[in-house]
């Protein structure tokens, strides 16, 4: 680490940071080093949107419509970033938002980000379509904390497996998917003719289970490898689910869960009623419905229905530590960040994870600290204006 760096990262951020020299701590330009370093399919899968991408311009344009309102003598010289969020405590109200296929940004994948979240005491929430099992994973994360995202099949039994596993493996909370039971108009995709499932990325949750393999005849051999593939599409999404359907969910885990991907408020009372602990306020990324309002326009009006009342979790557009504020102090208790700590997989594994987490958290704390904030609960609708 050149002498620079020691300085910014010692002295000056409080050996906070973890920065690598090799990568910048502006985070909105690790998309563009990420674009160099992948190939066009990778790239296009992880940066691309649905549609014209005007809900993935719009999840950020929306940071930009408000502004923080510094405040000044506060005594901000002890701050205290942590949190407790479904039962984990967390040093920074930041999760790492469960991304599938990372082998696709780096061989190492999902193995690599548990290592980092562990290192950094951050949650990582596994997907179901992780390209390493989630057995393999916990082992990576080893005392970490970590949350299981599940893509609820159509076959119940496998969706029960797949939550024992998850149980077994220490998971302590669960994150349903509600807003991808299927792939969204995603031209870059399309125009590549790119799937990382149909190369057999991302189905090691499946290939692995006990009920999957029993669908298929047994266990995935090279023999029978196309029918599982054919197996997993078939499978991998219910577009019959209704708010009925969650009452499943609850018998078969008896830890917290939020539902990924709320927009509505309705939608938010809805869970609650319905016995869940949590809402994400997600667009996916815009990944999903090009068109649908930025998340970050949706999180007051949840916040309004059901503040208060369930753990409001926030994503789509995080890039920066004062991206995180914002979101907190419209009322979300924690964000997840995606596509950021994707392009540090990508560019430095489990090092470039670190780099991310450890930049964004350091300008979280500096960000509050210099707008006159100690705590996380400190930040409320009086720290911001809309511009
Ligand atoms: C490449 C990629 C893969 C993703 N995979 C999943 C997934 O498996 N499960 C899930 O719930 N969300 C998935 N997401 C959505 C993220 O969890 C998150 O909601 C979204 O990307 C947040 O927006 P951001 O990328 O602007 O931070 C994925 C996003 C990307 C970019
Ligand atoms: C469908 C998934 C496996 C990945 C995902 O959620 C995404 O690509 O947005």
């Amino acid at each position: 680490m050149s002498q620079l760096a020691d300085f910014q990262n010692e002295i000056y951020l409080n050996g906070l940071a973890d920065v690598r020299p090799d990568l910048p701590t502006d985070l909105t330009k690790l998309e563009g080093l990420a674009a160099s370093k992948l190939s066009a399919t990778s790239f296009g899968y992880v940066a691309g949107s649905a549609g014209s991408e005007g809900t993935a311009r719009a999840n950020r344009d929306a940071f930009d419509r408000w502004r923080i309102v510094p405040r000044m003598l506060r005594d901000v010289a002890e701050r205290d970033l942590s949190v407790t969020v479904l039962g984990t405590p967390m040093p920074a109200p930041v999760l790492l938002a469960p991304i599938g296929v990372q082998s696709i940004l780096h061989p190492d994948g999902e193995l690599a980000t548990a290592r980092a979240a562990a290192a950094t005491g951050l949650t990582t929430v596994l997907s179901t379509a992780a390209s390493h099992t989630m057995e393999e994973v916990a082992e990576a994360n080893g005392p970490g904390s970590r949350w299981y995202q599940l893509y609820w099949p159509k076959d119940r039994d496998l969706a029960a497996s797949f939550l024992d596993r998850a149980k077994a493996a220490g998971y302590t909370a669960l994150v349903v998917t509600l807003d991808t039971f299927t792939l969204a108009w995603r031209p870059r995709d399309l125009d590549q003719a790119y799937l990382p499932f149909i190369r057999g990325i991302g189905v090691a949750n499946y290939f692995s289970d006990p009920v999957f393999q029993k669908s298929v005849g047994g266990p995935v051999t090279d023999a029978n490898r196309q029918t599982a593939l054919l197996h997993w599409i078939g499978q991998f999404g219910n577009p019959s689910l209704t708010w009925d359907d969650l009452a499943f969910l609850r018998e078969h885990w008896d830890g917290p869960i939020a539902l990924k991907g709320i927009q509505h408020p309705d939608d938010a009372r809805r869970a609650v009623d319905a016995g869940m602990d949590g809402v994400i306020v997600s667009n996916h990324g815009g990944r999903q419905v090009d068109g649908a309002l930025a998340s970050l326009d949706a999180l007051p009006l949840v916040v309004d229905a059901v503040g208060g009342r369930t753990t409001i979790l926030f994503d789509s557009g995080v890039r920066t530590g004062a991206d995180v504020a914002k979101a907190l102090a419209l009322g979300a208790q924690a964000v997840l960040v995606a596509r950021p700590y994707a392009y540090g997989l990508a560019l430095g594994g489990e090092a470039g994870v670190r780099h991310v987490l450890r930049c964004l958290q350091a300008e979280l704390e500096l960000t509050m600290a210099l707008s006159g904030h100690r705590t996380v609960s400190e930040l409320t609708l009086d720290s911001l204006v809309r511009v």
